[in-house]
């Protein structure tokens, strides 16, 4: 009995030291995210036909047809970061950020905050709020154009110290997968109606309708694709 005991203590422990491991950290941390970012862009760019095709035209022109969208074709797409950029402003992964804990007494907007007390911050909020945005709810990715110092009122990785370590490597992914998408294949609604922009409930925030589309790859692209 006592040998059971010792053997299920054993395996609990061993959950418990791999879900504290920072490689299941970044692993959790880094998917969903990522992944729900690349949904809500593919969703609002078939609502957006003509940004699609602008950020097709930029793909086509600076990565061309005879390789994959890589990473150092990344840095000649700054219409791609802005899609990417106006996708995290209105469809925030993680819209409450993470509980943050203040150290020490402070004041915020007015309001005095006591040491030890539990702090959201509302990046959904701020991202929409028309005292800080031009009309805040439409998907514009031309507002980033020329705005790269306005950094601080976008927040979708945090800001400062605790901000999300995986920023960087988070903008690449989705940026490789948006552009290869948009590279090798014609996309298109499956209807006539737009695509559900409703948000669901989730750590992250999922679409409420997963996203359905059509997809067809592009003749210039067949080559590249059919020696994958
Ligand atoms: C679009 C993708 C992503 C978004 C929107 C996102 C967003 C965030 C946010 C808002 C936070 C909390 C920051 C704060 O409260 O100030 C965070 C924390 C974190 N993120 Fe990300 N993230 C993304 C991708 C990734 C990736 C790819 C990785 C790892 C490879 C990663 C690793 C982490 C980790 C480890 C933390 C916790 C940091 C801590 O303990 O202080 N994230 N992320």
């Amino acid at each position: 009995m006592l040998r059971t005991k010792k053997k299920i203590d054993e395996i609990f422990q061993g959950v418990i030291d791999e879900n504290r491991s920072e490689d299941k950290k970044f692993l959790i941390a880094g998917t969903e995210t990522s992944a729900t970012a690349i949904e809500w862009a593919l969703s609002l760019l078939l609502n957006h036909p003509d940004i699609l095709k602008k950020a097709r035209a930029e793909i086509d022109a600076m990565v061309g047809k005879d390789h994959l969208a890589d990473e150092p074709d990344l840095s000649k797409l700054p219409y791609l970061q802005n899609i990417i950029n106006e996708t995290l402003r209105l469809f925030p992964p993680a819209p409450l950020l993470l509980p943050l804990e203040s150290s020490k007494d402070c004041t915020i907007g007015g309001f005095h905050i006591e040491r030890g007390t539990m702090l959201l911050v509302n990046a959904w909020a701020i991202h929409r709020d028309p005292n800080v945005w031009d009309d805040p709810t439409s998907f514009k990715p031309e507002r980033f154009e020329g705005r790269e110092n306005e950094a601080y009122k976008l927040l979708p990785f945090g800001i400062g110290r605790r901000s999300c370590p995986g920023a960087g490597f988070a903008n690449r992914v989705v940026g490789l997968a948006l552009a290869t998408l948009i590279q090798c294949f014609e996309w298109e609604r499956i209807g006539e109606e737009f695509v559900d922009m409703s948000e669901g409930q989730g750590i992250t925030v999922p679409k409420a309708k997963p996203l359905q589309a059509m997809c067809r790859a592009r003749e210039r692209m067949i080559n590249v694709l059919s020696e994958l």
